[in-house]
């Protein structure tokens, strides 16, 4: 299968992967993975639950140095560099359950990133600012459990996006939210596309990952079994014995 499809396919790689793998123990919770994103693309990543999802994620933030294979990024092999040296290079993720810094702010969970990169220049705008384009400006002075489920989400997607990232994961940003809340964040997600950030959006809620995607790739049991064009993707039986469970 070609991959990008009508995308914005012919744009600079972005993103390398090349046979990556990863073992736990003598598990193989990874093998072989070999996936190319290009400079503004949406893709989706999807696969059943443990098909290694968060394992390729971890592997491309640099939290399991010791992974088989290798990444580009931007043409630069990633190698040992660790994950904020990666976050430097604009690599950001979210996290599945949102991890504020519960004594803090929520400006203050921004200012923390961007202080901790080196941005001292007028960080309370510029925290100010992102705040604004999640929108939770008006909430800036309250502490993270004032929020709400999908205000922490937003949060999340703030505090990733604060470095102005080139590539940000999206891992299952929207789980356990109502039907107008995923809609809420597919809009956030759409908004930063649009200004640049080429996406990888890891989701179980299907209706948001074939809206939101240009391209599917899936992963069973490790391994990646299909990545094209979304509605093709779903219809090859491969993909439909891992969903149906067959
Ligand atoms: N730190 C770890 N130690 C041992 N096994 C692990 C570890 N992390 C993940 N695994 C195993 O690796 C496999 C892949 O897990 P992973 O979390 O990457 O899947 P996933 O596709 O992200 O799943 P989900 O959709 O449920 O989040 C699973 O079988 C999981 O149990």
């Amino acid at each position: 299968m070609s991959g990008v499809g009508d995308a914005p396919g012919d744009g600079e790689v972005v993103l390398r992967a090349e046979g990556v793998g990863m073992r736990f123990g003598g598990f193989a919770a990874l093998s072989g993975v070999d996936l190319t994103v290009r400079a503004g693309e949406r893709l989706g990543l999807i696969g059943p639950n443990g098909s290694g999802k968060s394992t390729f994620t971890n592997c491309l933030a640099g939290v399991y140095p010791g992974h088989e294979g290798a990444f580009a990024f931007r043409g630069e092999r990633l190698g040992k560099l660790s994950p904020h040296e990666r976050a430097r290079r604009g690599l950001a993720r979210t996290f599945q359950l949102p991890r504020p810094f519960r004594g803090l702010t929520v400006i203050e969970n921004i200012r923390v990133p961007l202080a901790y990169a080196g941005r001292h220049e007028a960080t309370e705008t510029r925290a100010m600012a992102c705040l604004e384009g999640v929108d939770l400006a008006g909430k800036a002075h309250r502490l993270p459990r004032e929020l709400t489920q999908v205000e922490l989400r937003r949060l999340e997607l703030a505090r990733a996006t604060a470095l102005d990232p080139v590539l940000l994961i999206a891992d299952e940003a929207m789980a356990g939210l109502s039907h107008a809340e995923v809609d809420q964040i597919l809009a956030l997600l759409f908004r930063l596309n649009e200004a640049g950030t080429t996406i990888i959006m890891i989701e179980h809620v299907m209706r948001a990952v074939t809206e939101f995607s240009q391209r599917l790739a899936v992963l069973v049991a490790g391994r990646k079994v299909a990545d094209g064009a979304p509605r093709e993707v779903l219809a090859m039986p491969a993909v439909e014995e891992a969903y149906l469970g067959r």
